[in-house]
């Protein structure tokens, strides 16, 4: 390192450092402030006076109210402004930056040489000299995307040109200056080298320094309706795509919030595992869950299947499985929906003291009396309206009813109290967030009133109205909640007639065979239970009956490991999010859960949008293992061709097979052994949960810990895990038990086999009994050892 670019460099440091530190304590000054301008604003409070006994008195005092409370927000919110600022800043105290770029724009504006750098957010001086910009900035994309020379990039006013003259690379430890090195290369792979040799943690980190061109398309794209990421195993997919949402949360500053940008990830460990990248890039953690869990908090009632289910029950109807998570079946769900409009809706009485008060045929004779081009959703609304009022026409004719009369016999000296007492509503109001409503009832008046009646009949009248309404609020619930749609019987009938909407042929499915699978599944929703596949169909069906929306809020939906979703349940989502942008990412020989239909999941989703707003980005360089790791695990597979192993050497893969299955698990025993004392983190991956439970009895004696549920933490030190568990995950070393003939010999399972052994980063052994897994066959001898 030349001695005076080093001392220049720190100066420049020294100088940003000062800076930043300035800062620091003019931000933490006011907060100081913010805080007790809260305190100031919130002794407010004793001068609102609440005047309750007139009209305009109310309005008078919601007014003085909202002004308050006003007040408080925004003195709230510059405080969390002057907050966040403050977390930065700390950030930036430690690493201000990590690189420098000197270039000049060719037929740009900017004049002459400029020098800028890079780190995790801007941050300029009191007189608005930028001395570091954030990796986010248009200009900074030079860094990430080119060499020395010319380099391309996109800047919100279009495509511009650069001719980059330096590149340099920063380590700072303590506002010091640690290394420095010049690069003439996109990213350094000595930089990128450093940056892989660290050993697994339980979480992720950002990648923000050594962002590879390929990824950075992907980070900064804002065209696409859809960005289709394919990517081999440990390629960098989800550490993109995490980098990404940070990106997008600063380009769309101000009018994004990571509330609006939902991640659908395999499992909850996985979430856990990636849970700390944005907030180590300074940003607000997104929204995350898994398809299970956005499934099943809609039908809280029914047990959805599990992921473990899933994955233990997939062979049982593959055909079916196929037919029912293809996109025809969606189409053919919209189909059936659309006959209801004619007939065919499934209702139930709306019932009143056990006694039916509106018939089901009643209801549906409202239902289709609104002509063929009402949509289902312009339907229920109108059928809702209607039913409602013939609700309220019903309270006269009930408060002459002798119930009625027993009640207010009975009523004891509190309850009368409280029906005197209470305000006036009309039946429904209280459900009604609508503005006609709430003015209805500041006219009436819901507080408690004092009352004088004329008569002993006014006074009875007006007990009985106000009983019958009490006693009739829950059926008007039951009408706003749409509860006269027996969707459960709409979805049996759904599934009895979905031959008639699908041909069932085509996808080698026979009619008995259905016929049966469709009684099963009335038994297990019986038992209130639902395949995942059928829970998605039920939810569509449900949304297209009632006319649900979606969530518009949502503007960017990313799903990770795509190819264990259907084309269903992918158009389900785009049904369900139907102003988000959708970035999804997958490896298709990573199909663990879908198998063949992964094949085409890809243009089955993409025929979903405008094929001009459809972009693909392909990451064939994979960062996680060493090469000899990866040239194994591409072996396993029959079209790994493209997969490009990052140069980095390690030990060849070993296969241990031994002749009993105590010779096996000692084999594994001594393997942990090894593992633990050269400092390797270990998973042994199982193919399925009770082997795991399994083998957790036998390592009783050991140190390890069983992942058995996604709701488990990982854990450092060594863990069992079943394979779809370990989906998106990576460790120091791997052992798959038993990768032998008895566990390991369906073609099926070559993709689960690729899937766990790309989890590991530099050592990988494969454990089994007996003869050596038949998919291990067309892999080079020279690939792996035998021990
Ligand atoms: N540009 C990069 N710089 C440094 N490390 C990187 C880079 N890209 C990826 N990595 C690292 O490579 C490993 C694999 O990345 P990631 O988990 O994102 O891959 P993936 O494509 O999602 O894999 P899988 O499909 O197997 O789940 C991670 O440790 C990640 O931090």
């Amino acid at each position: 390192m030349d001695d005076q670019i080093l001392a220049s460099e720190q100066k420049y440091l020294d100088k940003t450092l000062n800076a930043i530190h300035e800062s620091l304590e003019d931000t933490k000054a006011e907060i100081i402030r913010s805080n007790k301008n809260i305190d100031d604003a919130a002794k407010g409070w004793d001068d609102v006076r609440l005047k309750t006994s007139t009209y305009s008195g109310i309005v008078e005092t919601a007014m003085s109210v909202r002004q308050q409370q006003q007040l408080i927000a925004e003195r709230e919110s510059s405080k969390s402004r002057a907050e966040q600022r403050y977390q930065t800043l700390l950030k930036q105290e430690d690493k201000p930056y990590f690189a420098r770029i000197d270039f000049s724009e060719i037929d740009g504006e900017g004049e002459g040489s400029e020098t800028i750098y890079i780190g995790l957010a801007s941050f300029s001086d009191e007189e608005n000299h930028f001395l570091v910009y954030d990796w986010r900035t248009p200009v900074a994309s030079i860094y990430y995307d080119g060499g020395i020379g010319e380099v391309d990039y996109n800047t919100p006013a279009g495509p511009q040109k650069a001719n980059v003259t330096l590149k340099r690379q920063f380590e700072i430890e303590d506002g010091v200056i640690v290394t420095l090195f010049d690069t003439e290369e996109a990213i350094g792979d000595a930089m990128l080298l450093n940056a892989l040799s660290g050993e697994s943690t339980t979480k992720m980190k950002s990648i923000v320094t050594t962002i590879q061109k390929e990824q950075n398309k992907i980070i900064r794209d804002t065209h696409s309706d859809l960005l289709f990421v394919q990517g081999a195993a440990g390629s960098g997919k989800t550490a993109a795509i995490l980098q990404r949402v940070a990106y997008l949360l600063y380009r769309y500053r101000g009018k994004l919030t990571s509330g609006q940008v939902v991640l659908f990830s395999p499992n909850q460990l996985f979430n856990d595992y990636v849970n700390e990248v944005l907030p180590e890039l300074g940003e607000q953690n997104l929204v995350q869950m898994t398809f299970f869990q956005y499934a099943s908090r809609r039908l809280p009632r029914m047990n959805v299947e599990t992921l473990s289910e899933r994955f233990e029950s997939q062979s049982e109807h593959r055909d079916i499985d196929q037919m029912l998570g293809s996109l025809k079946a969606f189409r053919a769900v919209g189909k059936y929906a659309q006959s209801l409009n004619t007939e065919g809706a499934r209702l139930r009485n709306l019932v009143f003291h056990d006694q039916v008060l509106i018939s089901k045929e009643k209801i549906a004779e409202i239902y289709y009396q609104y002509n063929e081009n009402y949509r289902l959703s312009q339907r229920l609304e109108a059928t809702q309206e209607a039913l409602m009022r013939s609700l309220r026409s019903q309270i006269g004719h009930q408060m002459q009813q002798d119930w009625v009369e027993l009640e207010i016999e009975n009523l004891s000296k509190q309850e009368y109290d409280d029906l005197i007492g209470a305000g006036k509503t009309r039946l429904g109001d209280d459900q009604e967030g609508d503005a006609a409503a709430q003015t209805r009832m500041a006219q009436m008046g819901r507080g408690p009133q004092e009352r004088e009646f004329s008569s002993e009949k006014a006074e009875r009248r007006f007990l009985a109205k106000q009983i019958v309404t009490r006693e009739l609020k829950p059926l008007a619930r039951k009408i706003r909640r749409a509860a006269f749609l027996n969707i459960n019987a709409q979805f049996v009938d759904l599934l009895r007639r979905l031959p008639e909407y699908l041909d069932m042929a085509a996808f080698g499915v026979k009619e008995a065979d259905w016929q049966a699978y469709v009684e099963s599944t009335i038994a297990a929703l019986k038992e209130h239970k639902m395949s995942l596949s059928t829970t998605t169909m039920y939810l569509y069906l449900y949304d297209l009956m009632t006319g649900k929306h979606g969530q518009r809020d949502i503007r960017f939906l990313f799903i990770d490991e795509i190819q264990d979703y259907t084309p269903f349940q992918l158009a389900f989502l785009k049904f369900s999010f139907p102003l988000a942008k959708f970035t999804v990412l997958g490896d298709l020989n990573q199909a663990i859960f879908t198998q063949d239909n992964a094949n085409n999941l890809e243009d089955d989703f993409a025929s979903l949008f405008d094929p001009d707003k459809v972009s693909e980005v392909e990451l064939n360089q994979t960062y996680r293992s060493t090469q000899q790791i990866t040239d194994f695990t591409k072996g396993i597979l029959t079209n790994g061709r493209a997969i490009e192993a990052f140069d980095r050497a390690g030990d060849k893969p070993v296969l241990k097979l031994r002749k009993s299955h105590t010779d096996a698990l000692q084999a594994l025993k001594d393997q942990l052994k090894q593992n633990d004392a050269d400092h390797e983190s270990t998973a042994i991956i199982t193919q399925s949960l009770s082997e795991a439970k399994q083998l957790a009895e036998e390592l009783k004696d050991e140190k390890v810990t069983l992942i058995q549920s996604e709701n488990q933490r990982l854990v450092t030190g060594a863990i069992i895990v079943p394979s779809y568990l370990a989906k998106g995950l990576e460790f120091d070393a791997v052992i798959i038990w038993q990768a032998d003939k008895k566990h390991y010999s369906d073609e099926r399972q070559r993709r689960l086999l690729y899937t766990v052994a790309s989890r590991a980063m530099h050592r990988l052994t494969l454990i089994g009994e007996g003869e050596a897994s038949p998919l291990l066959k067309q892999v080079d001898a020279d690939l792996y050892e035998e021990g």
